[in-house]
């Protein structure tokens, strides 16, 4: 079983795709953080994120490099809109599918999951929330990490972020149209899982009926 699970930065799809793959004892990958990754060593190498070559050449990262705290910071964040250059995301193609057709199925969170790396997934999520919540949330976030930015800055990187992510030409973030819409905007934690728990089975009930 493939369950996909998109949305935009901070809207709360990682937290419901890991209690999912939980639920449902599944292997979860995800996926922005092989973007972060490239993003990571193309700063670290001092790559031109705006040159697609030098990003694409950042695609071959030690996989050591996932667990690295650094990815998960504002930096990072934003030099992953080398997510919008085609090169980079036809080189990660095949790695986010092979993850999705193991044996027994896989949840992978991100932008395109449902459109372009698993369109044919058993469920399907979208996952949404206000961006002055999700500025919030990600500000909780980055403060734990010892970050001195500005509510006002993340909320406006995070604008900045959704309005790449959903324009660019290829695989732009926006929902299948199969997907069930998640607002998490005013759920917490536990109802948002729980609520993407019935959705999914919502889904799978109604695939077994037609099948
Ligand atoms: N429904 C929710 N209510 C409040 N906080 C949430 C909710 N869902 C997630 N969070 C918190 O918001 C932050 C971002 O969530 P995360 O799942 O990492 O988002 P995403 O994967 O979409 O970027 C995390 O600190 C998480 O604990
Ligand atoms: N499937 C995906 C996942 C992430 N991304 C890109 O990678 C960036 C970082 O993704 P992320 O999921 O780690 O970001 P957050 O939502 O956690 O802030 C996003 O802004 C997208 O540009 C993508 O293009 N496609």
């Amino acid at each position: 079983m493939i369950i996909a699970v998109d949305g935009p930065a901070a809207s709360g799809k990682g937290t419901i795709a890991r209690a999912l793959a939980r639920h449902y004892g599944l292997p979860h990958l995800d996926t922005g953080l092989l973007y972060r990754a490239v993003a990571a060593t193309v700063l670290r190498d001092e790559l031109d994120p705006a040159q697609e070559a030098d990003a694409v050449a950042a695609t071959s990262f030690d996989d050591l490099l996932l667990a690295d705290e650094w990815l998960r910071t504002d930096e990072v964040g934003k030099a992953a809109s080398v997510s919008a250059h085609p090169l980079v995301r036809s080189a990660l193609l095949q790695r986010q599918k092979r993850f999705a057709m193991q044996p027994n199925g896989a949840i992978l969170d991100g932008r395109d999951i449902g459109t372009v790396i698993a369109p044919d997934a058993d469920a399907k999520l979208f996952v949404k929330a206000t961006p002055m919540i999700r500025a919030r949330r990600r500000h909780a976030e980055l403060q734990k990490c010892g970050s001195t930015v500005s509510l006002d800055r993340v909320l406006s990187d995070i604008r900045a972020r959704d309005d790449r992510d959903s324009t660019r030409e290829q695989a732009p973030l926006v929902a299948a149209p199969d997907a069930a819409v998640l607002d998490t905007s005013f759920l917490s934690v536990e109802s948002a899982i729980q609520k993407a728990i019935a959705l999914v089975e919502a889904q799978l009930a109604r695939k077994r009926t037609t099948t």
